[in-house]
């Protein structure tokens, strides 16, 4: 299995003196879908354009088995493939015409390029748009188009920024598909998204970024394990009311809501003394949730 290991990268971009990466460090082994998050600005992009070779950074190191992706750029370009989170140019041509092109440039034969790229309109449920002109395109099939693009004989490193914006519901598990089958073809795949749902429905493992440094680096599964706790929001909470919480083992204000955090064994109190707050008028309602990747990153981000 390959791996792509990035070692302390720090990048600043000069004119805005702005740290985008700070010491970042990972190693990703082939197999695995990982999911890069964090707030915007936190240096995902940054991360992603550095192993490609388009942004040098100022200092550390990046390798794909061992051989500098810093030092050999080409060798970036040749072995990672980037969908970016600008659409694709594809003024000009049809999707089907601009996914046979980029398989034709990474080595298929006219017929296989022609092929790979039936499959991946299929996997994406494209087809009806394969032949139209990219101009007369929608955003969401833009994407999609460029995703395919991006996934057509892909080579080992594979980087998608932000996949599913403004692409629909039924169709964006379509995209996560395509990319669980790249990873377990055996590639390396690194996906920027703010979707924490989606992350912890389909990811392997995901780093978190914020002011240009890796906060967290884990698996959903770890996440929920870790985080058997629930979390109770009180809706309208008057002032006051969680001294007569009973015992949580955290809770914070946001506006008129209270929001406190749950041990197993606490939730049927806590459930009942919600119930007795609404019941006279102390708040309008309260939701009771299982943990979350959302309500971690919630927390994590505040805090760092
Ligand atoms: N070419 C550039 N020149 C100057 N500053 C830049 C440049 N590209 C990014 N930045 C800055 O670097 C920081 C990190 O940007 P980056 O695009 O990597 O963040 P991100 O996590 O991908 O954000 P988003 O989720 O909004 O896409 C931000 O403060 C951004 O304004």
């Amino acid at each position: 299995m390959p791996t792509l290991a990035v070692q302390r990268v720090t990048k600043t971009y000069a004119a805005r003196s702005v740290r985008a990466n700070d010491e970042v460090s990972l190693s990703v082994d082939g197999g695995t879908l990982l999911a890069v998050v964090g707030h915007n600005g936190a240096g995902k992009t940054t991360l992603l354009s550095q192993v490609i070779g388009v942004t040098r950074p100022d200092s550390g190191e990046i390798t794909l088995d061992g051989a500098s992706l810093v030092a050999d750029p080409g060798l970036a370009r040749r072995t990672a493939s980037m969908m970016p989170q600008l659409h694709a140019p594809l003024t000009g041509v049809t999707p089907r015409q601009a996914v046979v092109a980029v398989a034709r440039l990474r080595g298929a034969s006219s017929r296989d390029a022609r092929s790979a790229a039936t499959r991946l309109f299929a996997a994406l449920d494209i087809e009806e748009f394969a032949d139209r002109a990219g101009e007369k395109l929608s955003g969401g099939v833009r994407r999609l188009a460029s995703l395919a693009m991006t996934a057509v004989r892909a080579p080992t490193i594979v980087l998608v920024d932000e996949p599913t914006n403004d692409v629909d519901p039924v169709r964006r598990p379509m995209i996560w598909s395509v990319l669980r089958r790249l990873a377990d073809d055996g590639r390396i795949v690194l996906v920027v998204t703010h979707n924490l749902h989606e992350v912890q429905q389909t990811m392997d493992r995901f780093v978190l970024m914020q002011r240009g440094r890796v906060l967290m680096d884990s698996t959903p599964a770890t996440v929920a394990g870790a985080l058997a706790p629930m979390t109770l929001t009180v809706h309208d909470a008057r002032p006051g009311i969680e001294d007569s919480a009973p015992r949580c083992r955290d809770s914070v204000r946001r506006g008129a809501d209270l929001e406190l955090v749950v041990a197993p064994d606490q939730v049927v109190a806590v459930a009942s003394w919600a119930v007795d707050l609404t019941r006279k008028a102390l708040a309008s309602s309260f939701a009771l949730e299982p943990a979350s990747l959302s309500r971690l990153y919630e927390r994590v981000t505040r805090a760092g």
